[in-house]
């Protein structure tokens, strides 16, 4: 793992892919952003990721932005995920709006006990559009599903709102790990299959392929 901050002057982001050789860089990050309302779990989500721990308790508010950089094993390739935590609050929104536009994939979060933090989703995707490129892969996750009896957002709202977007959707747990490998691999299988897609190659379907790893380990079921 490695980690950084807002002064990172990591920003080359071009094709990952060599057209004469047609080999694969796995030295290229792919920048990912984590974003949504504050208090949604990105910051947990991500530690739970990279350290496979969820610290329960007081809940402090990301300040600025930071990375962590992981490496996904996808189809015998590596992938570099330069995975960004951005603050959720209105105040830090100027600064994390730079960020998207050398993003290649964002996942959106809500908060499925937290109906404001939904109803939140379609202005995000608002300012996604405005800023990120315009072929940015971007998921939805409605994340704390561990938290049943108070979950205020059902899970079909979630799915239908994905669908309406256009965009795919899981619901996630920092807490217990549900779906959380399941999210970031897919991201990286749709980065790493857009870099060495060849014209013939079939395309990948993100959509397919999480609905068939979220089958095969029973996701949505509450933990
Ligand atoms: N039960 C449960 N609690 C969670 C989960 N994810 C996050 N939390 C809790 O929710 C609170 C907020 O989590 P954070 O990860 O700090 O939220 P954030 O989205 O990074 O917030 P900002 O930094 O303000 O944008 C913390 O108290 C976490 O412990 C989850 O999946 N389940």
């Amino acid at each position: 793992m490695q980690e950084g901050r807002i002064d990172s002057s990591d920003s080359a982001y071009g094709s990952v892919v060599d057209s004469d050789k047609c080999t694969y860089d796995e030295n290229q990050t792919q920048k990912t952003i984590l974003v949504g309302d504050s208090g949604v779990g990105k910051t947990s989500l991500l530690v739970q990721y990279d350290q496979g721990k969820f610290i329960p308790g007081s809940f402090t508010s990301t300040v600025g932005i930071s990375f962590t950089n992981k490496v996904v094993d996808v189809d015998n390739l590596k992938v570099k995920l330069q995975i960004w935590d951005t603050a959720g609050q209105e105040r830090f929104r100027s600064v994390t709006h730079a960020y998207y536009r050398d993003a290649q994939a964002l996942l959106l979060i809500y908060d499925i006990t937290n109906k404001p933090s939904f109803d939140n989703i379609r202005a995000w995707l608002t300012e996604i559009h405005e800023y990120a490129q315009k072929d940015v892969v971007i998921m939805l996750l409605g994340n704390k599903s561990d938290m049943a009896a108070e979950r205020v957002v059902k899970t079909e709202e979630g799915e239908k709102l994905a669908k309406e977007c256009g965009i795919p959707f899981m619901e996630t747990s920092a807490k217990t790990g549900v779906n959380i490998e399941l999210a970031f691999h897919a991201v990286a299988k749709e980065l790493k299959h857009r870099a060495t897609q060849q014209p013939n190659d079939p395309k990948f379907k993100i959509h397919e392929y999480i609905d068939s790893q979220k089958h095969k380990s029973g996701c949505c079921k509450q933990a």
